[in-house]
């Protein structure tokens, strides 16, 4: 066995620079802007002086609206991803770029070029986060309103990433390029795709949604999985489902690689990382962001309940949420919501802000504790191979992630359970990925089966 041969099973980092939401505290004096290239440039070098296999961003196609208006409790408007990625492969040379791109509204072709176009000039370093967002609402900025029925969301992906896919395989590395003729319904496409293959054949594929359909197609065609599971217990049981059905798609179980997004809170000990963690609460779920959360159920303004009281009395004035209302309360029963909310409320004895606290976040909540209590935990991640890696959401940008590569970052390193260097200059590399899983053999590759023409 080689010196540098990892003895212990390791786990790594991405960051998940988060756009508008309120997990990120915008109202600190150090707080950059969430569409200045510095807070961008920033986060993603400090990224990769601490070795984060990726950088990644999240997308929005339109803007949350509130009682009839923009939301603005939090910062509003993200600049595109790809643009954005393409200009921090400029400032950096190892990490990975991820872009989060929906396949309900862009077409195959022209997103497949696009990412390659990324995967080429930063190295072999790009990865597609396939989504899936496909409300009316969402779909009219594109002049297709709701022209997919939710249940058909991941037919449609699966179509979609097929496609791209060929596209990208297209381009043989024997100086051929083969004709991709998809005719899906939904799209009737035929061409060659534009360009040779990077340095890791082709984009990374992530996959974020949750619901059974999600996991089994992120199980068929996805190689990482960004989940919302990162506390012990449920990403422990997140791994296993995820897991089998991988071995269910016919994959090695190890194949589809799992980073939970996660908020870490670090302290020199663990008092003082609770202390820190009560003030990141506090800032991050304001008394107007408590209220806003409910009214995103009520549907009507709650500005005259306390938010340090009991959750409201008075029961919704829609019956089921407007697709406006953010992603998290699609089509939600209001009613059965306000309900069920009110009753764990009451039993847990808990105030509004503590309730939305609770259950506010998209990510199940905090690691906090002491660097060494951290590194601890984690090496247990490692050792139980309960994750991959943790897709690390800093509260603060853009200095969030300064404790974590200067802090925890030796600390995992000391335990073993954190690379001391990149294993090599692609993201596939970093990551320990196989080949992509249209080269695993010439026949899995529909597109060798159609003519050819020669690259002159
Ligand atoms: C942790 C996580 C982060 C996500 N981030 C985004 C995002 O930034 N933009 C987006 O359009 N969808 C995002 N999604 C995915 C959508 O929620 C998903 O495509 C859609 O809800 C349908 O998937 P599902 O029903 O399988 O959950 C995210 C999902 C998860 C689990």
């Amino acid at each position: 066995m080689s010196a540098d041969r990892p003895t212990r099973n390791q786990i790594q980092f991405g960051v998940f620079f988060q756009g508008v939401n309120f997990s990120t505290i915008w109202t600190e004096p150090e707080s950059g802007s969430q569409t200045d290239f510095e807070s961008f440039r920033r986060v993603a070098q400090t990224a990769e002086r601490g070795l984060f296999s990726a950088f990644f961003l999240g997308e929005g196609l339109r803007l949350r609206e509130h009682l009839g208006r923009l939301h603005d409790l939090d910062v509003a408007g993200r600049p595109d991803a790809q643009t954005q990625l393409a200009a921090l492969a400029a400032v950096t040379s190892k990490i990975g770029l991820v872009a989060t791109q929906n396949a309900t509204y862009n077409d195959p072709f022209d997103l497949a070029h696009r990412l390659q176009s990324l995967d080429l000039l930063s190295g072999g370093r790009a990865a597609w986060n396939i989504v899936t967002t496909d409300n009316a609402w969402t779909g009219a900025n594109f002049r297709r309103g709701g022209y997919l029925d939710h249940a058909d969301r991941y037919t449609h992906a699966e179509q979609v990433v097929e496609t791209v896919r060929a596209v990208w395989d297209s381009w043989d590395s024997d100086d051929r390029a083969h004709l991709v003729a998809r005719d899906f319904g939904a799209f009737d496409v035929r061409g060659l795709g534009r360009l040779p293959r990077s340095a890791q054949e082709h984009p990374v594929l992530f996959q974020a949604g949750d619901s059974d359909e999600g996991r089994d197609f992120a199980a068929r065609s996805a190689e990482v999985i960004f989940s919302a599971h990162g506390l012990f217990e449920p990403a422990k049981a997140f791994a296993e489902d995820i897991r089998r059905r991988t071995v269910a798609a016919g994959r090695p179980a190890d194949d589809l690689k799992i980073f939970p997004g996660q908020q870490f809170v670090l302290a020199e000990t663990d008092a003082e990382a609770r202390d820190k963690a009560i003030w990141v609460r506090e800032k991050q779920i304001t008394p107007a962001t408590a209220l806003a959360f409910l009214e995103n159920i009520w549907g009507t303004s709650l500005a005259a309940y306390d938010p340090d009281g009991p959750l409201p009395d008075i029961d919704p004035v829609v019956e089921v949420t407007g697709e406006t209302r953010g992603a998290g309360f699609r089509a939600k029963k209001t009613k059965e919501t306000a309900d069920a909310w009110r009753e764990q409320a009451a039993a847990e004895n808990l105030s509004i802000r503590e309730f939305v606290f609770k259950v506010g976040g998209r990510l199940e909540g905090g690691i906090i504790g002491s660097y060494q209590t951290v590194a601890d935990l984690l090496a247990r991640y490692a050792d139980e191979h309960v994750v991959d890696g943790f897709n690390v959401s800093p509260y603060l940008i853009p200095t969030g992630l300064d404790d974590i590569v200067d802090r925890l970052v030796p600390e995992l390193q000391e335990r073993g359970v954190y690379p001391t260097e990149y294993r090599g200059d692609t993201l596939r590399e970093h990551l320990g990925l196989r080949a992509p899983l249209t080269r695993r053999g010439a026949d899995a590759d529909p597109s060798r089966q159609t003519p050819s023409f020669d690259l002159v």
